[in-house]
């Protein structure tokens, strides 16, 4: 089995599957797996090349990492589950939906857009700089991007948690899904999605500015589309109650 996971709650619950953003692990999750594990099989995973997941050499696509976590419920024989996903956890998502939708019930997508935002070459210069002084060196950068300055502020024992995770990326896993991420491009197939889609955005994120998730809102019939306020990318650390209620109302 290529991904870590954590599995928590009742085996015969309807199944979660949790994603969670580039440079972190299933531990970024942690307050949500507590919330839905008493209603659900909560499943919470590590993307190919991050945490305890296997790190084959890049680059990596979207598919690789989509077609990681379909094997990692062929391994649970889970034939269908609910997934939610924030940042690449989110775009695997989009991947998901439009790949394999007969696997899925509904979607919770965080922070997620359907083309890599900066420029592709961006996202290889990222994957060249960690490939050559680590993952050290993005690791302030994306925690200056991820928290609001109060919030940093009134939680350093959390933001010092994630800064571990995005340390102890492997190199090469974080860089090569930097390069899935710039080769990505998912918006042909929005239109096409049909599982029950719902977009969460934030207010105040500069990773994935609120208007790149409305658009997928737009472009997927009958999706959900809801504006956090008052947070920066990583919504479920700074309103972890209100994305619990969201996430057991969608995926119920
Ligand atoms: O690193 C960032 O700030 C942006 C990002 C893109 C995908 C992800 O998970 O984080």
């Amino acid at each position: 089995m290529a991904l870590n996971y954590l599995a928590t709650g009742p085996s015969n619950a309807p199944v979660v599957l949790l994603g969670s953003a580039l440079g972190t692990t299933h531990l970024l999750w942690q307050a949500q797996v507590d919330a839905l594990a008493g209603r659900f099989r909560v499943v919470a995973f590590d993307h190919l090349g991050h945490g305890g997941s296997e790190t084959p050499p890049g680059p990596y696509k979207m598919a690789d990492l989509g077609g990681a976590i379909l094997e990692l419920m062929d391994h649970l024989g889970v034939q269908q589950a609910s997934y939610a996903g924030i940042s690449i956890g989110g775009m695997v998502g989009l991947w998901l939906a439009q790949n394999a939708p007969e696997r899925f019930k509904a979607f919770a997508l965080l922070c997620a857009p359907a083309v890599a935002g900066g420029s592709p070459q961006m996202w290889t210069e990222r994957a060249e700089l960690v490939r050559t002084k680590g993952t050290e060196a993005v690791a302030d950068a994306a925690i200056g991007r991820w928290f609001l300055p109060d919030f940093a502020k009134a939680s350093p024992g959390l933001v010092a948690a994630v800064r571990h995770q995005v340390v102890n990326t492997p190199d090469e896993g974080y860089a090569a899904c930097c390069e899935a991420i710039g080769a990505m491009d998912l918006r042909d197939g929005l239109a096409s999605i049909d599982v029950p889609t719902l977009l969460i955005a934030a207010d105040q994120d500069e990773s994935v500015p609120a208007d790149a998730v409305r658009a997928v809102a737009d472009a997927i019939p009958g999706s959900q589309f809801e504006l956090i306020e008052n947070s920066a990318h990583l919504i479920n650390l700074a309103h972890p109650e209100h994305l619990t209620t969201l996430l057991a109302h969608h995926l119920r």
